[in-house]
Protein backbone atom coordinates (compact mmCIF):
# COMPACT_ATOMS: atom_id res chain seq x y z
CA UNK A 1 0.00 0.00 0.00
CA UNK A 2 0.73 3.64 0.01
CA UNK A 3 2.13 5.69 2.23
CA UNK A 4 -0.94 8.17 1.02
CA UNK A 5 -3.41 9.19 4.09
CA UNK A 6 -6.23 7.06 4.71
CA UNK A 7 -9.40 8.79 3.25
CA UNK A 8 -11.25 8.00 5.94
CA UNK A 9 -9.14 9.99 8.67
CA UNK A 10 -7.36 12.58 6.33
CA UNK A 11 -8.67 16.18 6.94
CA UNK A 12 -11.93 17.44 5.23
CA UNK A 13 -11.88 20.94 3.67
CA UNK A 14 -13.74 23.28 5.33
CA UNK A 15 -17.63 23.76 5.00
CA UNK A 16 -17.57 27.32 3.69
CA UNK A 17 -15.04 26.41 1.34
CA UNK A 18 -17.11 23.40 0.07
CA UNK A 19 -20.06 25.68 -0.07
CA UNK A 20 -18.10 28.33 -2.08
CA UNK A 21 -17.64 25.95 -4.76
CA UNK A 22 -20.73 24.37 -5.20
CA UNK A 23 -23.26 25.01 -7.69
CA UNK A 24 -26.74 22.88 -7.97
CA UNK A 25 -28.38 21.62 -11.52
CA UNK A 26 -31.16 20.08 -12.53
CA UNK A 27 -31.24 18.32 -16.39
CA UNK A 28 -34.26 16.62 -18.11
CA UNK A 29 -33.19 12.81 -18.72
CA UNK A 30 -34.29 11.79 -22.15
CA UNK A 31 -35.97 8.92 -20.98
CA UNK A 32 -37.62 8.16 -17.41
CA UNK A 33 -35.27 6.26 -15.79
CA UNK A 34 -36.06 4.78 -11.73
CA UNK A 35 -38.91 6.61 -12.01
CA UNK A 36 -36.09 9.80 -12.78
CA UNK A 37 -37.22 12.50 -15.35
CA UNK A 38 -34.81 15.35 -14.04
CA UNK A 39 -31.28 14.64 -12.38
CA UNK A 40 -30.23 16.94 -9.82
CA UNK A 41 -26.19 17.57 -8.72
CA UNK A 42 -24.40 19.54 -6.66
CA UNK A 43 -20.97 20.22 -8.85
CA UNK A 44 -18.04 21.88 -7.21
CA UNK A 45 -15.60 23.68 -8.42
CA UNK A 46 -12.56 22.51 -6.53
CA UNK A 47 -8.71 22.71 -6.03
CA UNK A 48 -7.88 19.24 -8.26
CA UNK A 49 -10.80 19.78 -10.61
CA UNK A 50 -14.63 19.13 -10.69
CA UNK A 51 -16.31 16.79 -8.13
CA UNK A 52 -19.61 16.25 -7.95
CA UNK A 53 -22.17 15.05 -5.11
CA UNK A 54 -24.87 13.77 -6.46
CA UNK A 55 -27.22 11.27 -4.17
CA UNK A 56 -30.35 10.56 -4.86
CA UNK A 57 -32.90 13.05 -3.08
CA UNK A 58 -34.52 10.53 -1.49
CA UNK A 59 -31.33 8.82 0.34
CA UNK A 60 -30.81 9.65 3.88
CA UNK A 61 -27.93 11.95 5.29
CA UNK A 62 -26.25 8.73 6.88
CA UNK A 63 -25.99 7.33 3.04
CA UNK A 64 -25.37 10.48 1.54
CA UNK A 65 -21.91 11.17 3.92
CA UNK A 66 -20.31 8.17 1.83
CA UNK A 67 -20.98 9.97 -1.58
CA UNK A 68 -19.34 13.47 -0.31
CA UNK A 69 -16.56 11.73 1.04
CA UNK A 70 -16.31 10.85 -2.49
CA UNK A 71 -16.55 13.84 -3.94
CA UNK A 72 -14.42 15.82 -1.72
CA UNK A 73 -11.80 13.20 -2.35
CA UNK A 74 -11.96 13.69 -5.53
CA UNK A 75 -12.13 17.74 -5.96
CA UNK A 76 -9.53 18.25 -3.25
CA UNK A 77 -6.84 15.29 -3.10
CA UNK A 78 -4.64 13.59 -5.43
CA UNK A 79 -6.01 10.67 -7.37
CA UNK A 80 -4.18 7.61 -7.97
CA UNK A 81 -2.38 7.47 -11.58
CA UNK A 82 -4.87 5.88 -14.03
CA UNK A 83 -3.65 2.44 -15.75
CA UNK A 84 -5.09 3.24 -18.76
CA UNK A 85 -6.39 6.52 -21.21
CA UNK A 86 -9.70 4.36 -22.18
CA UNK A 87 -12.67 2.40 -21.05
CA UNK A 88 -14.63 -0.20 -22.30
CA UNK A 89 -18.22 1.12 -21.69
CA UNK A 90 -21.81 -1.18 -21.86
CA UNK A 91 -25.17 0.70 -23.61
CA UNK A 92 -27.46 1.10 -20.89
CA UNK A 93 -31.15 0.56 -22.24
CA UNK A 94 -33.74 1.55 -19.90
CA UNK A 95 -37.12 0.06 -19.07
CA UNK A 96 -38.72 1.18 -22.26
CA UNK A 97 -40.78 -0.02 -25.17
CA UNK A 98 -38.99 -2.97 -27.12
CA UNK A 99 -39.16 -0.93 -30.50
CA UNK A 100 -37.49 2.06 -28.51
CA UNK A 101 -34.59 0.03 -28.22
CA UNK A 102 -32.27 0.88 -31.54
CA UNK A 103 -32.95 4.27 -30.82
CA UNK A 104 -31.61 4.43 -27.42
CA UNK A 105 -28.88 2.04 -29.00
CA UNK A 106 -27.75 4.41 -31.32
CA UNK A 107 -26.48 6.92 -28.24
CA UNK A 108 -23.56 4.40 -27.71
CA UNK A 109 -21.70 4.47 -30.74
CA UNK A 110 -19.41 1.18 -30.74
CA UNK A 111 -20.49 -0.38 -27.72
CA UNK A 112 -20.09 -4.38 -28.22
CA UNK A 113 -22.14 -4.60 -24.35
CA UNK A 114 -25.86 -3.64 -23.14
CA UNK A 115 -27.12 -3.22 -19.95
CA UNK A 116 -31.36 -3.73 -20.18
CA UNK A 117 -33.12 -2.61 -17.07
CA UNK A 118 -35.51 -5.26 -16.14
CA UNK A 119 -38.44 -6.25 -13.17
CA UNK A 120 -39.61 -2.51 -13.95
CA UNK A 121 -42.77 -2.05 -11.10
CA UNK A 122 -45.62 -1.61 -14.09
CA UNK A 123 -44.28 -4.37 -16.78
CA UNK A 124 -44.15 -7.78 -16.38
CA UNK A 125 -41.57 -10.82 -17.58
CA UNK A 126 -42.98 -10.54 -20.98
CA UNK A 127 -42.27 -6.77 -21.67
CA UNK A 128 -38.81 -7.59 -19.87
CA UNK A 129 -38.31 -10.68 -22.95
CA UNK A 130 -39.72 -8.26 -25.43
CA UNK A 131 -36.85 -5.89 -24.74
CA UNK A 132 -34.03 -8.15 -23.95
CA UNK A 133 -34.86 -10.07 -27.59
CA UNK A 134 -34.72 -6.15 -29.33
CA UNK A 135 -31.13 -6.08 -28.17
CA UNK A 136 -30.20 -8.93 -29.03
CA UNK A 137 -31.60 -8.67 -32.26
CA UNK A 138 -30.09 -5.27 -32.81
CA UNK A 139 -25.95 -6.41 -31.50
CA UNK A 140 -26.16 -9.71 -33.03
CA UNK A 141 -24.67 -12.56 -31.40
CA UNK A 142 -21.24 -11.34 -30.55
CA UNK A 143 -22.64 -8.70 -28.45
CA UNK A 144 -22.48 -9.06 -24.27
CA UNK A 145 -26.30 -8.79 -23.21
CA UNK A 146 -27.02 -8.17 -19.25
CA UNK A 147 -29.59 -7.44 -17.27
CA UNK A 148 -30.34 -5.24 -14.28
CA UNK A 149 -33.81 -6.11 -12.00
CA UNK A 150 -32.52 -3.45 -8.88
CA UNK A 151 -33.73 -5.80 -6.63
CA UNK A 152 -36.91 -5.93 -8.55
CA UNK A 153 -37.46 -9.46 -8.29
CA UNK A 154 -38.18 -12.11 -5.15
CA UNK A 155 -36.21 -15.53 -5.35
CA UNK A 156 -39.13 -17.42 -7.60
CA UNK A 157 -40.05 -14.34 -9.96
CA UNK A 158 -36.10 -14.64 -10.59
CA UNK A 159 -35.70 -18.02 -11.33
CA UNK A 160 -38.57 -17.93 -13.53
CA UNK A 161 -37.13 -14.83 -14.97
CA UNK A 162 -33.74 -15.72 -15.73
CA UNK A 163 -34.71 -19.16 -17.13
CA UNK A 164 -36.81 -17.20 -19.37
CA UNK A 165 -34.32 -14.81 -20.71
CA UNK A 166 -31.36 -17.52 -20.49
CA UNK A 167 -32.42 -18.64 -24.76
CA UNK A 168 -30.78 -14.74 -24.77
CA UNK A 169 -27.17 -16.16 -23.23
CA UNK A 170 -26.62 -13.60 -20.59
CA UNK A 171 -22.93 -12.09 -19.46
CA UNK A 172 -24.86 -11.53 -16.17
CA UNK A 173 -27.98 -10.58 -14.04
CA UNK A 174 -27.50 -7.68 -11.66
CA UNK A 175 -29.45 -7.72 -8.52
CA UNK A 176 -32.11 -10.08 -9.22
CA UNK A 177 -33.31 -9.76 -6.03
CA UNK A 178 -32.77 -6.91 -3.23
CA UNK A 179 -31.37 -9.50 0.31
CA UNK A 180 -28.08 -11.08 -0.05
CA UNK A 181 -29.94 -14.48 0.82
CA UNK A 182 -31.99 -13.99 -2.03
CA UNK A 183 -28.90 -13.74 -3.74
CA UNK A 184 -27.65 -16.54 -2.99
CA UNK A 185 -30.61 -18.99 -3.03
CA UNK A 186 -31.05 -17.57 -6.81
CA UNK A 187 -27.35 -19.01 -7.50
CA UNK A 188 -27.68 -22.13 -5.61
CA UNK A 189 -30.88 -22.64 -7.69
CA UNK A 190 -29.74 -21.83 -10.97
CA UNK A 191 -26.62 -23.68 -11.28
CA UNK A 192 -26.92 -26.77 -12.95
CA UNK A 193 -25.07 -29.60 -11.88
CA UNK A 194 -25.93 -33.14 -13.36
CA UNK A 195 -28.27 -35.43 -11.46
CA UNK A 196 -26.44 -36.56 -8.65
CA UNK A 197 -24.97 -33.41 -7.97
CA UNK A 198 -25.25 -31.07 -4.76
CA UNK A 199 -24.24 -27.98 -6.29
CA UNK A 200 -21.73 -25.30 -3.47
CA UNK A 201 -23.15 -21.88 -3.74
CA UNK A 202 -20.09 -20.67 -2.31
CA UNK A 203 -18.09 -22.12 -5.34
CA UNK A 204 -20.12 -22.43 -8.04
CA UNK A 205 -19.05 -26.02 -7.94
CA UNK A 206 -21.19 -29.20 -7.90
CA UNK A 207 -20.05 -32.62 -5.58
CA UNK A 208 -20.73 -35.44 -7.38
CA UNK A 209 -22.00 -38.10 -5.20
CA UNK A 210 -18.69 -40.36 -5.71
CA UNK A 211 -16.52 -37.70 -3.56
CA UNK A 212 -14.95 -36.09 -7.12
CA UNK A 213 -15.58 -32.54 -7.98
CA UNK A 214 -17.31 -31.65 -11.15
CA UNK A 215 -17.46 -27.96 -12.57
CA UNK A 216 -21.10 -26.82 -13.01
CA UNK A 217 -21.81 -23.76 -15.43
CA UNK A 218 -24.14 -21.44 -14.01
CA UNK A 219 -27.39 -20.64 -16.34
CA UNK A 220 -26.37 -17.33 -15.67
CA UNK A 221 -23.83 -15.23 -13.69
CA UNK A 222 -24.95 -13.01 -10.41
CA UNK A 223 -24.01 -9.63 -9.83
CA UNK A 224 -24.15 -7.56 -7.04
CA UNK A 225 -24.72 -3.82 -7.31
CA UNK A 226 -27.20 -2.32 -4.47
CA UNK A 227 -26.19 -5.08 -1.94
CA UNK A 228 -22.62 -3.68 -2.24
CA UNK A 229 -23.10 -0.03 -2.54
CA UNK A 230 -26.12 0.19 -0.04
CA UNK A 231 -25.01 -2.09 2.47
CA UNK A 232 -23.28 -1.62 5.96
CA UNK A 233 -20.73 -3.62 5.07
CA UNK A 234 -19.99 -4.08 1.72
CA UNK A 235 -17.84 -7.10 1.91
CA UNK A 236 -21.15 -9.40 3.09
CA UNK A 237 -21.97 -10.11 -0.49
CA UNK A 238 -18.80 -11.42 -1.26
CA UNK A 239 -18.14 -13.51 2.08
CA UNK A 240 -21.32 -14.80 1.71
CA UNK A 241 -20.82 -16.19 -2.16
CA UNK A 242 -23.78 -14.40 -2.86
CA UNK A 243 -22.37 -13.04 -6.47
CA UNK A 244 -19.98 -14.21 -9.07
CA UNK A 245 -19.18 -10.12 -9.23
CA UNK A 246 -19.94 -7.01 -8.14
CA UNK A 247 -20.69 -3.92 -9.09
CA UNK A 248 -18.63 -0.81 -7.87
CA UNK A 249 -19.96 3.10 -7.80
CA UNK A 250 -17.58 5.47 -6.69
CA UNK A 251 -19.68 8.14 -5.41
CA UNK A 252 -21.91 5.80 -3.00
CA UNK A 253 -18.65 3.79 -1.77
CA UNK A 254 -16.80 6.64 -0.38
CA UNK A 255 -14.51 7.70 -3.27
CA UNK A 256 -11.86 6.04 -5.40
CA UNK A 257 -9.56 4.85 -2.76
CA UNK A 258 -12.34 3.47 -0.66
CA UNK A 259 -13.73 1.54 -3.55
CA UNK A 260 -10.51 -0.06 -4.95
CA UNK A 261 -9.96 -1.22 -1.24
CA UNK A 262 -12.79 -2.91 -1.12
CA UNK A 263 -12.40 -4.36 -4.22
CA UNK A 264 -9.38 -5.75 -3.58
CA UNK A 265 -10.28 -7.43 -0.31
CA UNK A 266 -13.34 -9.07 -2.29
CA UNK A 267 -11.33 -10.45 -4.63
CA UNK A 268 -14.30 -11.13 -7.13
CA UNK A 269 -14.61 -9.35 -10.80
CA UNK A 270 -15.91 -6.05 -10.64
CA UNK A 271 -17.72 -3.65 -13.27
CA UNK A 272 -17.63 -0.28 -12.50
CA UNK A 273 -20.67 1.31 -13.05
CA UNK A 274 -22.26 5.12 -12.38
CA UNK A 275 -25.98 6.37 -10.92
CA UNK A 276 -26.96 8.11 -13.88
CA UNK A 277 -24.02 11.14 -12.83
CA UNK A 278 -22.95 14.48 -14.85
CA UNK A 279 -19.60 13.94 -16.67
CA UNK A 280 -17.94 15.39 -13.77
CA UNK A 281 -19.20 12.41 -11.60
CA UNK A 282 -18.61 9.92 -14.76
CA UNK A 283 -14.59 11.17 -14.93
CA UNK A 284 -14.81 9.88 -11.26
CA UNK A 285 -16.38 6.09 -12.64
CA UNK A 286 -13.70 6.36 -15.23
CA UNK A 287 -10.54 7.47 -12.46
CA UNK A 288 -11.76 4.50 -10.75
CA UNK A 289 -11.85 1.93 -13.45
CA UNK A 290 -8.86 2.60 -15.33
CA UNK A 291 -6.59 2.09 -11.87
CA UNK A 292 -7.81 -1.88 -11.95
CA UNK A 293 -6.17 -4.28 -13.71
CA UNK A 294 -7.70 -5.93 -16.79
CA UNK A 295 -7.88 -9.84 -17.11
CA UNK A 296 -6.66 -10.32 -20.30
CA UNK A 297 -4.19 -7.90 -20.46
CA UNK A 298 -2.78 -7.74 -17.29
CA UNK A 299 -2.72 -11.12 -16.42
CA UNK A 300 -4.44 -10.27 -13.02
CA UNK A 301 -7.09 -12.73 -11.62
CA UNK A 302 -9.50 -12.27 -8.46
CA UNK A 303 -10.28 -8.38 -7.88
CA UNK A 304 -10.25 -7.39 -12.03
CA UNK A 305 -12.85 -5.18 -14.05
CA UNK A 306 -14.78 -7.50 -15.84
CA UNK A 307 -15.93 -5.96 -18.95
CA UNK A 308 -17.32 -2.72 -20.53
CA UNK A 309 -18.45 -0.48 -17.55
CA UNK A 310 -21.85 1.04 -16.83
CA UNK A 311 -20.33 4.68 -17.80
CA UNK A 312 -21.75 5.35 -20.90
CA UNK A 313 -25.07 7.33 -18.97
CA UNK A 314 -24.63 11.53 -19.95
CA UNK A 315 -25.83 9.68 -23.39
CA UNK A 316 -29.27 9.12 -20.97
CA UNK A 317 -29.34 13.23 -19.77
CA UNK A 318 -30.50 15.78 -21.91
CA UNK A 319 -27.70 17.71 -21.35
CA UNK A 320 -24.43 18.33 -18.77
CA UNK A 321 -22.33 20.97 -17.35
CA UNK A 322 -19.15 20.17 -19.75
CA UNK A 323 -18.93 21.64 -23.41
CA UNK A 324 -16.85 18.39 -24.07
CA UNK A 325 -18.71 15.15 -22.31
CA UNK A 326 -17.53 12.39 -21.39
CA UNK A 327 -19.81 10.60 -23.91
CA UNK A 328 -18.88 6.85 -25.48
CA UNK A 329 -17.32 6.93 -28.54
CA UNK A 330 -15.94 3.71 -30.60
CA UNK A 331 -17.62 1.57 -27.54
CA UNK A 332 -15.41 3.73 -25.22
CA UNK A 333 -15.03 7.03 -22.94
CA UNK A 334 -11.26 8.57 -22.73
CA UNK A 335 -9.87 9.20 -19.04
CA UNK A 336 -9.84 12.90 -17.85
CA UNK A 337 -11.47 15.66 -16.46
CA UNK A 338 -14.20 17.42 -17.82
CA UNK A 339 -13.70 21.23 -17.59
CA UNK A 340 -17.30 22.98 -16.51
CA UNK A 341 -18.77 25.25 -18.39
CA UNK A 342 -20.20 28.47 -16.76
CA UNK A 343 -22.87 28.94 -19.56
CA UNK A 344 -24.31 25.28 -19.25
CA UNK A 345 -24.14 25.30 -15.27
CA UNK A 346 -26.34 28.86 -15.42
CA UNK A 347 -28.61 27.44 -18.47
CA UNK A 348 -29.16 24.10 -15.64
CA UNK A 349 -28.95 25.80 -12.58
CA UNK A 350 -31.61 24.11 -9.88
CA UNK A 351 -34.56 26.65 -8.79
CA UNK A 352 -33.43 28.41 -5.74
CA UNK A 353 -35.79 26.16 -3.17
CA UNK A 354 -33.47 23.06 -4.76
CA UNK A 355 -30.39 24.82 -4.40
CA UNK A 356 -30.55 26.06 -0.76
CA UNK A 357 -32.13 22.11 -0.06
CA UNK A 358 -28.56 20.96 -1.56
CA UNK A 359 -26.90 23.17 0.36
CA UNK A 360 -28.39 22.40 3.78
CA UNK A 361 -28.31 18.68 2.82
CA UNK A 362 -24.22 19.40 2.20
CA UNK A 363 -23.73 20.66 5.42
CA UNK A 364 -25.33 17.89 7.48
CA UNK A 365 -23.55 15.66 5.56
CA UNK A 366 -20.46 17.74 6.35
CA UNK A 367 -21.32 17.54 9.92
CA UNK A 368 -21.44 13.88 10.14
CA UNK A 369 -18.01 13.13 7.73
CA UNK A 370 -16.12 15.55 10.17
CA UNK A 371 -17.37 13.88 13.37
CA UNK A 372 -16.57 10.44 12.28
CA UNK A 373 -13.01 11.36 11.47
O1 LIG B 1 -24.70 0.49 -15.05
C1 LIG B 1 -25.14 1.18 -16.00
O2 LIG B 1 -25.14 0.76 -17.17
C2 LIG B 1 -25.68 2.54 -15.76
C3 LIG B 1 -26.00 2.94 -14.37
C4 LIG B 1 -27.23 2.33 -13.79
O3 LIG B 1 -27.74 1.35 -14.28
C5 LIG B 1 -27.84 2.99 -12.65
C6 LIG B 1 -28.03 4.36 -12.68
C7 LIG B 1 -28.64 5.03 -11.64
C8 LIG B 1 -29.06 4.32 -10.55
C9 LIG B 1 -28.88 2.94 -10.48
C10 LIG B 1 -28.26 2.27 -11.52
C11 LIG B 1 -28.01 0.79 -11.39
O4 LIG B 1 -27.02 0.24 -11.87
O5 LIG B 1 -28.78 0.12 -10.75
MG1 LIG C 1 -27.67 -1.77 -10.87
Amino acid sequence: MSDAPDPETAALPPLDEVLAALRVVAIPTRTRFRGISVREAAILDSPLGASEFSPFPEYGDGEASAWLAAALDFGWREQPAPLRDRVEVNATVPAVAADRVPEILARFPGCRTAKVKVAERSQDLADDVARVRAVREAMGPDALVRVDANGGWGVDEAVTALRALAEFDLDYAEQPCGGVDELVEVRRRLSTGDAGEIPDPLLGEATATSGSTVRTSPLVRIAADESVRKAADPLAVARAGAADLLIVKAQPLGGIRRAVGIVAEAGLPVVVSSALDTSVGIAMGLHLAAGLPLAERDGAQGAVLAGACGLGTVALLEGDVCSDPLLPRDGAIEVRRPELDPELLARYAAPAARERWWRERVARCHALLSASR
